[in-house]
């Protein structure tokens, strides 16, 4: 399926949810009983979306959990990704980005070799090595904009050029390149003071937001600003969902965490009128 902004919030309103969930499927902390399967890091994915996927409205592999393993690493993502629902967004959680014949080699990895719906890409190379990635149709790129971590800091939201900072400048600047219909931004949820003024850098953009759960962000503080007429976020939480639990009721423990934070969600959509 070909998303756009429209096809996104029409299924955010259907499931009532923003909610993306992480499929961050470290080995080592898969629960044991799957160990002896022959793809265990494909059968706990299989067993968490089918507990979650009328719960989100997309799923994002961090890719790093899975090019570690090698190539079956590589395998279990590609069984993964088929077995996801086609009306489910994808984010391969990649952060590539280099010189334009590279990056173009990067972009076939996750559009056409795997047939992910976006990727996110580092931003700080410039126009060159973003673009190849933008001249796959119907599919996003999702730029790191502000991420969640303390090293965000460092260059991203301290960083002041004439009066901006870096990671404003970056909204700014990509927008010249493409429209929200191709292009999202990484905002991370453990910066809620910053999401009032990045909105309105970016106003049609979606954002898709990590660091809620684990990294201490909140749906409730990152929706207060983040939210735009067609919603606009993506939150994610990988690991607040997915090792809630590492007993034989993963899976079922997984859908409790999944269905809190789509709850909470759905209060906001009604609060906020778009139900
Ligand atoms: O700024 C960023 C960008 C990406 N991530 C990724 O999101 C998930 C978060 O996992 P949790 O377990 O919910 O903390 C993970 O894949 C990160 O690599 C991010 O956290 N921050």
């Amino acid at each position: 399926m070909a998303f756009n902004n429209q096809l996104l919030f029409k299924q955010i309103l259907a499931k009532r949810s923003y909610l993306c969930v992480g499929l961050d499927s470290d080995i080592s902390r898969i629960p044991k009983h799957l160990l002896t399967l022959e793809d265990p890091i494909f059968e706990f994915n299989k067993a968490i979306i089918d507990a979650t996927k009328d719960l989100c409205v997309a799923y994002k592999p961090n890719i790093a959990f899975y090019e570690s393993l090698g190539a079956s690493g590589w395998e279990s993502l590609r069984k993964t990704l088929e077995y996801i629902p086609d009306d489910i967004f994808t984010i391969a959680d990649a952060k590539r980005g280099d010189i334009g014949n590279t990056s173009l080699q990067y972009a076939k990895t996750f559009f056409e070799t795997y047939e992910f719906d976006s990727v996110t890409i580092a931003p700080y190379m410039g126009e060159d090595s973003v673009k190849p990635f933008l001249s796959f149709e119907g599919k996003y790129v999702i730029l790191l904009g502000l991420t969640s971590n303390k090293g965000s800091d460092d260059f991203q939201h301290f960083c002041d050029i004439s009066g901006k900072k870096l990671h404003e400048l970056v909204l700014e600047r990509a927008q010249e390149w493409s429209d929200p219909d191709q292009l999202m931004f990484v905002i991370g949820a453990t910066h809620p003071e910053a999401f009032e003024k990045i909105r309105s850098i970016a106003p049609h953009n979606f954002f898709l937001v990590p660091g809620v759960g684990a990294q201490g962000g909140t749906i409730e503080d990152v929706s207060r600003y983040g939210l735009n007429k067609e919603v606009g976020l993506l939150v994610n939480s990988s690991r607040g969902i997915i090792f809630a639990s590492s007993g034989e009721d993963f899976a079922s423990v997984a859908r409790e965490k999944a269905k809190e934070l789509q709850s909470q969600m759905e209060k906001v959509l009604i609060e906020r009128e778009y139900l």
